[in-house]
């Protein structure tokens, strides 16, 4: 540890400081998630042989067992687990999304947080997931896509740009703010490379830009939880006391949680947060719960976008499958299970489920429509195990249908291909093979 960073956990931790120290020279702790859109606990288990061993943190999250390779097997191709640090899982449980609700995950990428939220929303209600960063982005909508979710749409934008967009539409809003990572420092010792005094102030400032445009999003009534994984009392408690003095509207809330311990009492309340240390289970975690208790009540409704007509070739595609809400724009074909709302000003990079593409007059079904949770395409294919792996590396495959056909592995859809009677042209995304 970095003679400075020691010095201010010990002001910080005072008799617990033993114990993180020691915590500190042991393994980090490895998690994963199980996809309920996809499967259930007692399918997983049988199909992958892991140890049952849940964590404290969240609904259908539990450790990793050492080398249990899960990244590249069938299992994570066909969106059945999400690979997670465990005590990041914590602040979705206190977020506590329900389906129907409209929920923001304003910084969203890689995507854990968002796709566990999706997993408690089963498809139902509204799930916006922004990231600001450009290449960022582009790994949430893979994996939403893997994790089959149907009501997610991903922008790219800043926070302002979000609150400017969605002026107090949501029920709920996560803000899982960039942080100085302290509690990754156990995990990825590079992390302390980077770490000052310096850059927790200037974190601290960046969360409360970002904090108060959050809080502008929300609806009145609506909940905001903020997260770091990081434990520094600038980015955490003092934070919070920031907010409940230039925000009086918004009132904290207390967490009912078995994990981890309450937050650090700084006068205003601040105990009600929860944290989370390396001797808790989890690399850490801080996490806090804000109402916005306003007079006003209407909440702001966002524009609906309207189709251009189904084209015909898709419409007769689309036969097989039908979701409650199309939009067609340029010639992509949107399905989803929320009406198509307007990204306002924002860069929208997935909108629901991209069902397909008509080019020349034929339509072209995308990826993302096979790994659809709710949604299965009508035509597969079953792989044998040996073949999981030629598929996901692109080869072709023997298979005796016709047509476009989704390629599983115990039910679960991989992804898909074209069968012409003899073989099957895989059409596994390029950018995911295996190499
Ligand atoms: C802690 S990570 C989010 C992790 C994510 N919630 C998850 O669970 O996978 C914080 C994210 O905020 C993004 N970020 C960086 N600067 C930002 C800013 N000024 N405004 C909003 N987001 C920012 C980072 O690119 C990063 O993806």
């Amino acid at each position: 540890m970095k003679p400075e960073f020691e010095a201010r956990m010990k002001d910080l931790l005072r008799e617990e400081y033993p114990a993180f120290e020691q915590a500190m020279k042991e393994s980090p702790r490895r998690g994963y998630r199980i996809n309920p859109l996809k499967t259930s606990a007692e399918e997983f288990f049988r199909l992958t042989g892991y140890p049952e061993y849940p964590t404290p943190f969240a609904q259908y999250a539990y450790y990793l067992p050492e080398q249990s390779g899960a990244g590249a097997t069938a299992v994570h191709a066909a969106g059945l687990l999400y690979l997670q640090e465990p005590s990041a899982a914590s602040a979705v449980s206190v977020l506590d999304p329900k389906p129907g609700m409209k929920v923001l995950d304003l910084c969203a990428a890689p995507g854990s947080k968002t796709t566990e939220i999706a997993g408690l929303m089963h498809n139902q209600g509204l799930l916006a997931a922004n990231e600001i960063n450009p290449g960022r982005s582009k790994i949430l909508v893979e994996n939403v896509e893997r994790w089959g979710a149907e009501n997610v749409m991903v922008l790219n934008a800043d926070p302002a740009q979000v609150a400017e967009s969605f002026p107090e539409y949501f029920d709920a809003v996560l803000c899982d703010a960039p942080c100085s990572g302290e509690g990754m420092f156990r995990k990825n010792p590079d992390a302390e490379k980077e770490w000052s005094p310096e850059s927790v102030l200037s974190c601290a400032k960046r969360q409360r830009t970002i904090l108060s445009s959050a809080l502008n999003c929300l609806k009145p009534g609506g909940r905001l939880v903020y997260s770091t994984c990081t434990f520094s009392l600038e980015e955490n408690e003092e934070n919070v006391s920031w907010l409940l003095s230039e925000y009086p509207f918004m009132k904290l809330e207390p967490i009912q949680a078995s994990f981890g311990r309450p937050g650090f009492e700084l006068g205003s309340g601040t105990s009600m947060c929860r944290r989370i240390f390396p001797m808790d289970g989890g690399e850490g975690h801080f996490i806090a719960s804000f109402r916005k208790e306003t007079d006003a009540q209407a909440s702001y409704c966002s524009a609906l976008l309207k189709s251009e007509p189904m084209p015909r070739a898709a419409e007769d595609f689309l036969k097989q499958i039908s979701y409650p809400y199309t939009y067609v724009h340029h010639n992509k074909v949107y399905g989803g299970t929320f009406p198509f709302v307007s990204p306002g000003t924002c860069r929208l990079l997935r909108h629901q489920v991209l069902l397909g593409e008509v080019k020349k007059d034929r339509f072209e079904p995308d990826h993302a429509l096979f790994l659809s949770s709710d949604h299965p395409f009508p035509v597969k294919m079953e792989l044998q195990d040996s073949e999981v792996r030629p598929y996901l590396s692109g080869m072709t495959i023997p298979c005796t249908g016709k047509g476009y056909t989704a390629v599983c592995w115990h039910g679960h859809a991989l992804g898909f291909g074209k069968a012409d009677g003899a073989i099957l042209k895989n059409r596994y995304p390029k950018e995911l093979r295996l190499k």
